[in-house]
Order: structure tokens, then sequence, then C-alpha cells
């Protein structure tokens, strides 16, 4: 038979058995349903029962209702490209592999779930070690239709007469289709390197380096998957967390582990980690420094030991006819008495009160001892303490801390100054204070973690103001928070936290906090990072982790996104800020050379235009336009008249963990100085293409002469 009467022969058996899952899959959608309706059947019954078999019976109902349910939404979940993969073994034996694991009415299999064992093979199986695999097969469904297959022959010499070969490479292929606006879920093709990270052991510490494009995220996201199926027991009801770097890329990969039928997962961008904040500015890189800085903790301890603003300067009360002060002095003796016991201040406010009502005692004693007389000591603290005049001066001479009230005082330079003294350098300090003075702007994605990390050092708020927030604004969780979780939740089972290169010293003990009995997966690549001092963000990273002490690492080594011919002139720009073996190897060749076009400054929208224009009808996905962050503004004015979906404006920081099929780097220097690891940011810039890249640039500078 021909090449093609083959492959339409090899689909048509393909499409047999995929007939006959999701006839199976329609039976069960079915029964789920039954019992759906069961369920709700046995409640309206409980109405009329005695009250013992009510409850038993809602109970019952509930139990039904939520397991039917929870299938129902596995399997619609599942439902697109249910089956993807097929293994036939030496000894004849076939096995499909696919999204879910799938049994007939006889309970054989019809399909074996990806993550299962008897499916590991899939993945793990090469030609040198074929696992007894002969021909491993891609199978590429669109609903219920197979499109194609690809085969992989891993024994050649076992293979059967009757067994037909079709196609090669099933990853190229998919590595070169369109990219659209949500990443893909890779179960189909994941490599066997990959597949090694995905099924290490849940325990402990798993780091995965790699340079751009190597998977790292798609494999953070399908080990988030596996570790839910394979281990629900242990970390299925405490719930996954997954800390992406901003909200641009958190929307951008949510879809994955939802098309995996995994919901428990909770998916948080550095700015929203904190309950009920959601915040996407990004600050300078020199102001970005000093928050992220964990010379910040001593600033921030200081600041919230500090006398508040409103807090009167004495304290007077009338005892039995008699005046009593405490002066200014005084009054800051008691506070720095109290504070040095190091209790949170939101939990010492008993301690504060009975420390003033003590001094309050030496004062009479004082007073009385000069008159010759005595003082009922215990008598006038019982009184005073009791006083409503005491109260009203407690109140605002100890207020209840906010964290988001605390960060805001420090917009007075004076006041910060004298916290920061020692720590901070003048410099630092101004650029601060008038950082924090100007609120209107809102918070950045660097203050949430100073917050977090006031929110601890201030303690919980008294009971009956919990209601109020520590930021002082209502929680809108729109972005995913899980609403039966409690706040500022932190018994996370496993916490995935991807581009971790970034994460600032005080970001990593914003996030530490979440995962405190958590086991660990933590993706990066130290060449794309921005953070000016990777000792002191190491250093906050094993704090951390804690005493966790099974460390595994792993490197991912191909890139599978850029073009070999894209990934060759990225690499220029970091020549000298990273070892040869930091660097993937990008196997995709296309025979597209990226272009770069130098352009007078004042022609710079009208080049942004054409090229914009031209790429747009150059792939059928996605075009990125990627500028300074600065920038961000003018050069989306510049295309607002080319409105199409397909193209994205994004800033260098912020086009973090996104890819594109094309892209257009806007003044490339301007991303190089823009901070000080400016050279690293354009690095991440040009690799977010994967087939198309051109890059405009006015000033030659950004590419080192090679
Ligand atoms: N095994 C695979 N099969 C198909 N596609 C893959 C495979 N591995 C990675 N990819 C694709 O390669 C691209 C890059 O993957 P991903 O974004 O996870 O890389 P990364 O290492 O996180 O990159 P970066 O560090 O640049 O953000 C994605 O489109 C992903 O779907």
């Amino acid at each position: 038979m021909s090449e093609p009467r083959v492959r339409r022969a090899e689909i048509a058996v393909e499409q047999a058995h995929v007939d006959r899952v999701y006839t199976r899959l329609a039976e069960l959608r079915a029964q789920a349903e039954a019992m759906r309706a069961k369920g709700y059947e046995l409640g309206q019954g409980a109405q009329r029962e005695a009250i013992f078999e009510q409850a038993s019976m809602l109970f019952e109902r509930d139990m039904m209702v939520y397991h039917a349910n929870q299938t129902l939404q596995t399997l619609d979940a599942e439902y697109e490209g249910l089956v993807f993969g097929r293994l036939d073994h030496r000894d004849r034996e076939r096995i499909y592999v696919g999204r879910l694991g799938i049994r007939d009415t006889e309970f054989d299999n019809l399909v074996t779930d990806w993550r299962a064992p008897a499916a590991a093979a899939f993945y793990q199986a090469t030609a040198e070690e074929p696992m007894d695999v002969v021909r491993r097969r891609v199978i590429r469904c669109s609903g219920q239709n197979v499109l194609d297959v690809d085969d992989d022959v891993l024994i050649a010499d076992a293979v059967p007469e009757d067994m037909q070969i079709v196609g090669e490479g099933a990853l190229m292929a998919a590595l070169g289709r369109a990219r659209g606006e949500k990443m893909r879920d890779i179960v189909a093709t994941i490599q066997k390197e990959q597949d090694e990270v995905i099924r290490a052991p849940w325990r402990g510490v798993t780091e995965i380096t790699g340079g751009p494009g190597t998977g790292k995220t798609a494999v953070a996201l399908h080990r988030a998957a596996y570790l839910l199926y394979r281990y629900r027991r242990q970390l299925g009801g405490a719930g996954v967390l997954v800390i992406g770097p901003s909200g641009v890329f958190t929307s951008y990969i949510s879809r994955v582990l939802p098309s995996m039928g995994e919901t428990n997962v909770e998916l948080r961008a550095l700015g929203e980690v904190l309950d009920g904040l959601e915040a996407t500015r990004q600050d300078t890189s020199a102001l970005a420094a000093v928050k992220g800085s964990l010379r910040m903790r001593k600033v921030l301890l200081r600041a919230l030991r500090d006398t508040p603003p409103e807090a009167p300067d004495e304290l007077r009360i009338v005892y039995r006819g008699e005046v009593l002060k405490l002066a200014g002095r005084e009054l800051e003796k008691v506070r720095r008495k109290a504070h040095t016991q190091g209790a949170p201040p939101n939990r010492s406010r008993v301690r504060v009160a009975e420390l003033l009502l003590a001094a309050l005692a030496d004062k009479a004693e004082e007073y009385a001892k000069a008159d010759g007389k005595e003082i009922d000591r215990a008598e006038l603290i019982t009184d005073l303490g009791e006083r409503i005049d005491f109260h009203r001066f407690l109140v605002v001479w100890w207020p209840v801390l906010y964290p988001a009230q605390v960060l805001k005082w420090l917009g007075e330079e004076k006041r910060l100054a004298a916290a920061a003294k020692g720590v901070l350098s003048r410099a630092e300090i101004s650029l601060l204070a008038a950082d924090f003075a100007d609120r209107a702007r809102g918070w950045s994605v660097a203050d949430v973690a100073l917050l977090d990390e006031l929110r601890v050092l201030v303690g919980p708020e008294p009971k009956r103001r919990r209601r109020q927030t520590v930021v002082e604004v209502e929680p809108d969780r729109t972005g995913g928070g899980t609403p039966h979780r409690p706040e500022h939740y932190d018994e996370y089972s496993h916490v995935v936290v991807d581009e971790s290169q970034d994460l600032s010293p005080m970001q990593w003990r914003m996030v530490g906090r979440r995962g405190k009995y958590a086991s660990w997966t933590v993706v990066g690549d130290p060449v794309q990072s921005s953070w000016p001092d990777p000792g002191e963000a190491a250093q906050a990273r094993d704090q951390a982790f804690g005493t966790k002490t099974a460390r595994r690492r792993y490197t991912l080594r191909t890139n599978y996104r850029n073009s070999a011919e894209i990934f060759e002139l990225a690499a220029k720009v970091v020549t000298g800020h990273a070892q040869a073996e930091e660097l993937p190897a990008a196997v995709r060749t296309t025979g597209i050379a990226p272009e770069v076009r130098p352009v007078d400054a004042a022609a710079l929208a009208t080049a942004t235009q054409a090229a914009v224009k031209e790429l747009l009808g150059a792939v059928e996905g996605t075009v990125g336009v990627i500028t300074a962050m600065d920038r961000v503004g003018e050069v989306s004015g510049w295309l607002s008249g080319q409105a199409d979906e397909r193209l994205k404006v994004v800033g260098s920081l912020d086009s973090k963990g996104l890819e594109y099929d094309a892209v257009v780097l806007v003044e490339p220097m301007e991303l190089v100085t823009e901070s000080s690891t400016g050279r690293r940011v354009l690095y991440v810039a040009l690799t977010r293409a994967t087939q198309h890249l051109i890059v405009l640039a006015s000033d030659p500078d950004w590419l080192p002469a090679s």
C-alpha cells in the first residue's frame, strides 16, 4: 500500500477504538447523571422521614451528588483528545493511553490513564531501552475524530509482518502548530527527560532548571496533575498552590490543569498571594531591589514599633481628685518595654494596658509618698482599668495596626529614615519614601510581600474586627481564590513555584509561609533572572523550604519553543553572562531567520505597525509585541488601529513565561538599560517566539559584536 493509503487505513483502525471509548464514556456519563438524580430523590425523601433518618439520608444524598458531580466534571474535562497514545508490546499486548482510565463493562482496560504506572513506558521507552515496546503511536484527535497517527519503532527487529508504521515525529508536528492565547497541555508528547521530572517522588524539594522553552512550566503543571493522581490521599485535601510571575502568566497557563481534570489546584500570581490583593504594577528595578531585600524586615519591624502618627503624647487621668500624668518619655518607655517582650502588637493590647496601669500606679504611689500617704495599688489598677477614658486613650495610643497603614506611614521620609537608619542608604530611603507617599497608584507586586510580612509582624486583628482584611479592602478573588479555604491559608500540601529565579528574598518569605508543611516543585532558569542578588534570594529560598532534606535536581536541556535560528540570536546577548551548559539546544529548524531591522527612532511607530501587519499575515497564531516596561502604553497606542485578538503588547518583565508564534521586539537597548540585569531580561524577550522574530532597533549596541 502507498503511504497515504496505509495512513488512512491506520487512522480507521484507531477511529474504531476511539469510537468504542466514546460510547463507553457516554454510558458512564449517563450512569453518573442517574446517580445524581437518585441522590436528589433521596434528599426529597428525607423531608418526610424522622429526624435521624433524615440526617443520614441527607448525608448519603450529599455524598452521591458529590461523587456524581466529580465524575461528570472529570469526564467532561477529559473529553477533548481523550485517547492520544497506543503501545504495542513484544508479546502483542497493546494498551491505549489517554487522559483518563476507562474500562469496558467486562472491566477490561479501554484506556489507561497517562499517570498510571502501566502508561509510563509511553514516555520512558526509547530505542536504547525499549521496555518491551515495539511500536509507540501518538494518535491526534479533534473531538471524537482521529485526525492523524505518528509512530516510533523502538524494537525494529520485532515488528510483526502485519504491523504498519506511519509517519515520523509527533513531537515536531506538535511544536510546529500555531500558538493560541493559552498554553496547551503536552500530555501526548512528553519527552523522557521531562517524564522523569514529572514522576519524581513527591516528598521534599524537586528543583527543575533549564533554559528558555525547555518545557519547565509545562512539566511543572503536568507534575502537579501527576502528583494529585498518584498521591491524592496525601496531597488532595490540603491542596496544591502554583505560583507564577504575573497575572498574564497565570491566565496563560490556567487551562492546562483543568484540561487534565484537576480543579484542586490554586494558581496565583506573585501580586495575588496575599488574600484581598491583586497587584499588577511592577516597580522600577531599583525600587524592586530595595523592597525585595531582606533588609526590609528590620525596617518594617522598626516602623511598626515607632509611635503611631496619631498617638497622643501624654496620658492624663483623674483618680480620686488627683491628676495622674504620664509624659511623652514615660509613655515611650512603656512602649519600648511592651515591644521588647516580643509579641506582635495586635496581640499585646492587654499586656500594654497592664503596663500603662502599672506606670500610673507607680505615679500615684510617688505622689502619695510625697504627701506621706499610702494607696491601695490593686484597687487603683482595677478602678482605672475599667475607666472609659483610659480605654479611649489606649485605642489611639496603641491602635490596632493594619499592614497597609504601617506601609503608608513610611511615605513620610523622616519616619522611614528613623526606621531604616543604618540599614538602607540615603538614596534608597528617598526612593522608597517617595514611592510610599504616592498611594494613588495602588500597591505594586513587590509591595505585596511587604504587606504580608507586616501582616505576620503586627499579628491578627482582634476578633470583632476580623471581617476587615489586612489590606482594608474586601477580598475579591475573581482571579481564582478558593472560597472554602480560610483567609491566609498556609497548609498547602505541595507548592509549585514557576520562574523561581525572579523571586526576591521577601517574596520567598511570603511564599514560604504558605508552604510550611508542603513539599515543593521549584522551576527556574538562573540565566533569565532579573533579581540582582541571587545569593540573598537563595538563602531566603532555603529558609522557605525549611528542614526538608530530600532534595533532587533536574536539568532540562532541549529548547522546544524557539526555532534554532531564533535561539542562536538570543544566545548571543547573554554571552559572558551564562555558562555554555546553561544554554539549551534548540532542535527545530524552520529555515526562517530572525530579522534585525535598524530603524530611525522617529520612525519606530510606523516600523512597528508595518512589522505587526506583516507577522499577523505570516502566522496563524499569536503575535506579541515586547517593549521596555515604561513604553507599553505608548506602543499600544501605535497599534490601536490594528485591533486583532491574536495581537498582544507586553512589557519586558511581563513577558516572562509567555510565548507567541511571532514577536516584534521594540528597541532592545531600552530593555538592556532599564535595569541592572537588563541583558538577561532581553534574553527572556528574545526567546518568546516560536517561528518569527523581528527586532526593531535604533541603537545597535544591544547586540554584542561576535
Ligand atoms: N514534550 C513536549 N511536547 C510538545 N510541546 C512541548 C513539549 N515540551 C515543551 N513543549 C512546548 O514548548 C514550549 C515551551 O514550554 P514551556 O513554556 O513550559 O518552557 P519553559 O522552560 O517554562 O520556558 P521559559 O523558561 O522560557 O518560560 C511550550 O509551547 C510547550 O508546550
